[in-house]
């Protein structure tokens, strides 16, 4: 029966795996510094109110329950048409925050629905490729759990147990669907346990597939934000287009990925802090940002990143869907 509850979560960086991992293939991921944090406080008044400090919003988003209830059994887009009328604005940020709300909502009970919801970011960038969108999933599935009493956070450090961990996972996935339509989950599971992972879909359930890598060595990655815009969904349905146009070139592009993704992690696990590690996993690194850009998610600012790091000698490459956003590069 908690009164208020605050949730951080991490973002990502994926270091080989990004669209491929959408098609069944591997990928590697480790959490990164920049946090969201959701803080939800239970009201008196039977409404919803958000308040995005990091989208600096004009105007916070505030809901009545009489206007949303008889909507429980409504599709996704009957949902989608309503919240734009209701919002009266088109902002795809903040359709993105109000669906996955309702979401939780329509999927528990109508407690939920007396809440005031606050989200931060914390050195953590919006919509560049770092995974915000999972941070704020697992964090907002989490705040919602526990307030439900369906989790307990134990201690004074309030960990959480592996099944809850599960639980929250399963949940945040869930509203990844409702974002990104096909999201892989590598996201949402790095978001939830943190920590460094190779990841790979299975073909019945996503998310049981999620390996740590307990020797994972340690590295030094600047990430540099282009400041360019993008959008996952787009950019995921885009190479899906060219690998139903042309499935065996793409096929093969995303097959040599995933060949990346194997060296890299038997590299990692027998990691020798020799130049020839250094050297293969910067060769790795360049090799898929080429292949990322032959599949169409690259960007301009991306490869001057990219030639600026080749010309003081490091190696870099896109993270994240790519066509902007942010570029890794090992130093
Ligand atoms: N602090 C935040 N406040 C509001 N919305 C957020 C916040 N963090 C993430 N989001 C949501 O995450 C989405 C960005 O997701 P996406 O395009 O996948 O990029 P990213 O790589 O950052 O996950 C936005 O639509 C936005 O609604
Ligand atoms: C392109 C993809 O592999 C990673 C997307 O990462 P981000 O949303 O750009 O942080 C999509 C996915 O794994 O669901």
């Amino acid at each position: 029966n908690m009164k208020k509850v605050k949730v951080s979560a991490p973002g990502k960086i994926i270091l080989h795996g990004e669209h491929a991992v959408v098609h069944g293939k591997r990928a590697i991921a480790c959490a990164v510094d920049g946090r969201i944090t959701v803080e939800t406080t239970k009201t008196d008044e039977t409404s919803l109110k958000f308040k995005m400090v990091a989208l600096s919003m004009r105007n916070d988003i505030h809901i009545k329950l009489t206007d949303i209830e008889n909507l429980a059994s409504s599709s996704k887009i009957a949902l989608t048409i309503f919240l734009f009328g209701y919002l009266k604005v088109n902002s795809f940020y903040k359709l993105h925050n109000v669906c996955v709300c309702l979401f939780l909502i329509f999927s528990k009970s109508n407690n939920f629905l007396c809440l005031n919801i606050e989200v931060k970011s914390q050195n953590l960038p919006i919509g560049a490729g770092l995974g915000s969108s999972a941070a704020i999933n697992v964090a907002m599935a989490t705040a919602f759990l526990v307030m439900a009493d369906q989790i307990q956070p134990t201690g004074n450090d309030m960990l959480l147990n592996e099944e809850s961990l599960t639980l929250i996972n399963e949940h945040a996935y869930l509203m990844e669907k409702i974002v990104h339509g096909n999201p892989s989950g590598i996201d949402n599971s790095v978001a939830t346990y943190g920590g460094a992972a190779s990841f790979q879909a299975g073909v019945i359930t996503r998310l049981k597939n999620f390996s740590y890598l307990p020797s994972f060595p340690e590295l030094r990655f600047l990430v540099t934000d282009t400041k360019v815009s993008r959008n996952t969904k787009a950019l995921v349905s885009a190479v899906q287009e060219k690998l139903s146009q042309y499935p065996e070139t793409t096929g093969h592009i995303l097959y040599a990925i995933d060949e990346i993704c194997k060296t890299a992690e038997k590299l990692l696990a027998n990691w020798n802090e020799t130049e020839n590690s250094q050297n293969q996993l910067k060769d790795l690194l360049k090799i898929n940002h080429h292949l990322l850009n032959s599949i169409g998610v690259g960007h301009a600012k991306l490869d001057k990143i990219h030639q600026l790091s080749n010309d003081f000698g490091f190696a870099c490459k896109l993270t994240g869907a790519g066509g902007g956003g942010c570029a890794i590069t090992l130093i």
